[in-house]
């Protein structure tokens, strides 16, 4: 994990990059250079012969720690599976699950390329342990909720307030805090417009749900006159420093409004297909609007995986059936949004293979049945691989893993079986009270 490579310079020897043969030579965290000349000494050496490398991948809407809830309950409406199923299991959480969950999280990205995350839950300080531990990158923001309470809303303005100070007090570059009012239709508006002046304030991002489903489109409206974007632009969220999740059931005001505000719209086809919502995001108004557009799983319990290369998938492939149009979101679009468009949502600066860009990378195995025959790298990473073919990740120039082995995987596997044992026994104990 991250200890055992901090600070070391690597050489990657002889892989391919947009069609061409070449080293690629990380020093302090950065690409130092990316050519046939690029060698010298290194403290890591890696053989890339039989290997594609694209840049590090970022997830711009999950929630980590919900890999302990996978398969708890699928093929339900949005609505009821989460008063139903989900949040009456989340009240029993501990600190420790989330802790444990976090880290399986990280490591099913890891094996699948990913280095970045944008993360909303709770015990969010605990996750912020997990990410340092397993050496990722993230934005954590607390999930605050404060279902139109003035109490609630209080102790939900103390919680963000501690995760924010513990995560500065870490001094982590890589782990950065964020505010994660939930959506509209569990946030107030005085909640709202607390959240985005304490933005302002830090310098922090904002990570919220918008427009996941018609009906919070239509119960805003009849509730507040407007619709979600609205409520959220007169509480001041809407700034380039908010990662938007869902953005499904925009219309093209919301999506000009999303656009002038220099949001980012993170798409989250697989959960959105599960959970039924019955709309794409529409990119193409979006792209046309000037809004930023990114890529996320959302948690493991809607997806039921964190693999951003099924998410490149799906997304190009549920863009061209809604929207009628085998032309909309192509490949190197589907990349760009799982990559650098990922990595600057979240104000990092990696995923990107660029000299001076910070080092994050992924190799995929070129002998792969996904990869044969070889056309197009890009093509087959979007539409043949999925996550399973990657071999080897760097995040800041940090391997976190060679070869297929990640350090540390089997007591992290460990850790979160004990934890959702204890998790499930709570829950239990509390039912049958
Ligand atoms: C942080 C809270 O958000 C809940 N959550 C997980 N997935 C979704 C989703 O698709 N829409 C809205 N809320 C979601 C999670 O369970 C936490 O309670
Ligand atoms: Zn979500």
């Amino acid at each position: 994990m991250k200890e055992s490579y901090n600070g070391e310079d690597v050489l990657i020897k002889d892989v391919e990059v947009q069609g061409r043969r070449v080293n690629i030579k990380v020093e302090g965290g950065r690409f130092a250079a990316i050519g046939e000349e690029a060698g010298g000494e290194a403290d890591v050496v890696i053989e890339g012969r039989g290997a594609v490398a694209l840049p590090g991948l970022y997830n711009t809407h999950t929630h980590a720690a919900m890999t302990l809830l996978r398969g708890y309950a699928d093929d339900m409406l949005l609505q009821a599976w989460l008063s139903e199923k989900i949040w009456p299991l989340e009240a029993h959480l501990t600190g420790e699950d989330v802790y444990w969950g976090t880290q399986l999280a990280c490591l099913e990205m890891i094996r699948s390329g990913t280095v970045g995350f944008n993360d909303m839950y709770f015990f969010m300080d605990e996750a912020a342990r997990a990410v340092d531990k397993m050496g990722m990158k993230a934005q954590l923001a607390y999930g605050f909720i404060d279902l139109f309470d003035e109490e609630k809303r209080e102790k939900e303005i103390k919680a963000t307030e501690a995760l924010v100070s513990s995560i500065q007090a870490m001094n982590n570059p890589g782990i950065k805090a964020a505010v994660g009012p939930h959506a509209v239709y569990t946030v107030s508006e005085e909640g709202l417009s607390w959240c985005a002046e304490f933005s302002r304030q830090q310098n922090i991002g904002i990570h919220v749900h918008l427009a996941e489903t018609e009906q919070e489109v239509t119960d805003c409206v009849a509730k507040t006159g407007v619709r979600p974007t609205q409520v959220l632009d007169r509480c001041g969220l809407l700034t380039p420093r908010t990662v938007a999740a869902h953005c499904c059931w925009l219309d093209s005001d919301d999506c000009a409004l999303l656009g002038d505000r220099g949001v980012f719209a993170s798409h989250n086809p697989t959960s959105n297909m599960k959970l039924a919502v019955g709309r794409a995001m529409p990119y193409g108004l979006l792209k046309e609007r000037g809004a930023g557009l990114c890529l996320g799983t959302d948690g493991c319990s809607s997806n039921n995986n964190l693999d951003m290369f099924e998410e490149m998938k799906f997304a190009a492939l549920l863009q061209k059936f809604f929207w009628h149009s085998p032309t909309i979101l192509p490949a190197g679009e589907a990349l760009a949004m799982a990559s650098a468009n990922g990595a600057e949502a979240l104000g990092f600066k990696g995923g990107r293979l660029e000299v001076g860009a910070p080092a994050d990378l992924v190799l995929l195995d070129r002998r792969a049945a996904c990869n044969t025959p070889l056309y197009n790298a890009v093509s087959n990473a979007v539409y043949a691989c999925n996550g399973g073919a990657v071999t080897t990740v760097l995040c800041d120039g940090r391997v976190l893993m060679q070869d297929g082995v990640v350090p540390g995987e089997a007591e992290v596997l460990d850790g979160a079986r004990q934890a959702i044992a204890g998790l499930l026994e709570r829950h239990q104990a509390s039912v049958s009270e």
